[in-house]
């Protein structure tokens, strides 16, 4: 079987804006039938990444291929109308004073006029929008709207789609459901597809893989679950779900923590590390139920429906500068605290002592940034 072809190919891409650089040396292949989500924080670049795909923005450096031909490098750059590309923004950015039917042609002045009815036709059939093809976009709803704006981006036929946050302009709860309906409509098309999000959550249920950025610049491309399991930082590790961390020193190829002690096979004596576990693998029990455990006292629980997320405050002591270990205790939380979260409801109250114990293969270990 032969490897599928990358729809999208990006090389080495920078954009400035001033001295700033937005996005610093971005590579990226997206093949066609996947989606790839972008996230990372407010700021990171992602959507400046998204508009030089879409021509909306000048190319500076690097080269930006759709399949197989090069739309924009330096010195060359197709314009947007001419780009295989279809774009979908977060207020959906439809024409009030068109209707739905004028919405989704629009574009397609390429195109003789049957072929162009026939196309609009079809989408609105396969979007379901048949019955408001004369509508006005004020008259739908949230996700109308957004089925409108999706087969708008359809509309050109592109080899590529591009999603800018989305979902984010739509309510909590009509949220999951059009998000699941616009991404099965998106599969069946098979047009590879580039989703921006700041959502890490969003990105996970989404994405195929996910690219994490951060100040400009991909940290890690991978799917969810090598993204949960083995992120390339704690930046990573911390975007996709809680974690207690502990800053340490290695010795003599293991590391102390205020959970006791690990294996650092791959670090040398001195080297400073930062060490994580997430807060779902912290397992609890009653006290002395197990020889590895250290005690812990509950400060607080908190039950969140599918899960009880406890804090736990550790032992006097055993935080800064105990054997060894450098660090408060816990990153985020306060010195001295950390996290464990527990499937169900989990009857504790603040007081209660446990034994608190991490499985060896569950910790992640870092070089101290
Ligand atoms: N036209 C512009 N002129 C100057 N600076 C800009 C311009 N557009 C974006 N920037 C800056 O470039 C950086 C990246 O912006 P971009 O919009 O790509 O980030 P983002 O990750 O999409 O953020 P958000 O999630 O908030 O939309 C930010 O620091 C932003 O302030």
């Amino acid at each position: 079987m032969t490897a599928p072809t990358p729809s999208v190919v990006l090389t080495d891409i920078v954009h400035r804006y001033g001295a700033h650089r937005a996005v610093n040396g971005v590579s990226l292949a997206v093949e066609s039938r996947e989606i790839l989500c972008v996230v990372g924080p407010s700021g990171c670049g992602k959507s400046t990444l998204l508009r030089l795909i879409s021509g909306l923005e000048t190319l500076q450096q690097g080269t930006i291929a759709v399949g197989g031909r090069v739309l924009a490098a330096p010195g060359q750059s197709l314009p947007p109308e001419r780009r295989p590309v279809g774009m979908m923004f977060q207020d959906f950015a439809l024409f009030p004073h068109m209707t739905v039917s004028g919405n989704i042609a629009f574009g397609q002045t390429d195109r003789p006029r049957a072929e162009r009815q026939k196309r609009v036709a079809a989408l609105l059939e396969s979007m379901a929008l048949t019955r408001y093809a004369d509508a006005y976009p004020h008259t739908l709803s949230g996700g109308q709207q957004q089925r409108v704006a999706l087969a708008r981006a359809l509309a050109r036929d592109p080899q590529v789609l591009l999603l800018d946050e989305p979902f984010s302009a739509l309510d909590e709860q009509l949220r999951r459901s059009v998000r699941d309906e616009v991404v099965r409509l998106i599969r069946a098309t098979g047009i590879a597809t580039i989703v921006v999000t700041h959502d890490p959550e969003e990105a996970m249920e989404i994405g195929s893989r996910v690219a994490v950025m951060d100040g400009g610049q991909l940290v890690q491309t991978d799917t969810p679950l090598a993204l949960y399991r083995n992120p390339a930082n704690s930046f990573v590790a911390r975007l996709f779900g809680e974690i207690n961390r502990f800053d340490a020193t290695v010795e003599n190829g293991q590391i102390v923590t205020p959970l006791g002690r690990f294996a650092a096979p791959d670090h040398r004596s001195g080297d400073r590390v930062e060490v994580a576990c997430r807060i779902e693998d912290l397992a609890l029990s009653p006290l002395n139920s197990h020889p590895d455990a250290v005690r812990v006292r509950v400060r607080h629980a908190s039950f969140l429906g599918s899960s009880t997320r406890i804090c736990l405050a550790l032992p006097h002591g055993n935080g800064a500068g105990a054997n060894g270990v450098g660090g408060n205790g816990s990153g985020d939380h306060p010195p001295g605290e950390i996290h464990a979260r527990l499937p169900g409801h989990v009857d504790v109250r603040a007081g209660d002592e446990l034994a608190a114990r991490v499985d060896a293969g569950r910790v992640m270990l870092f070089p101290s940034a």
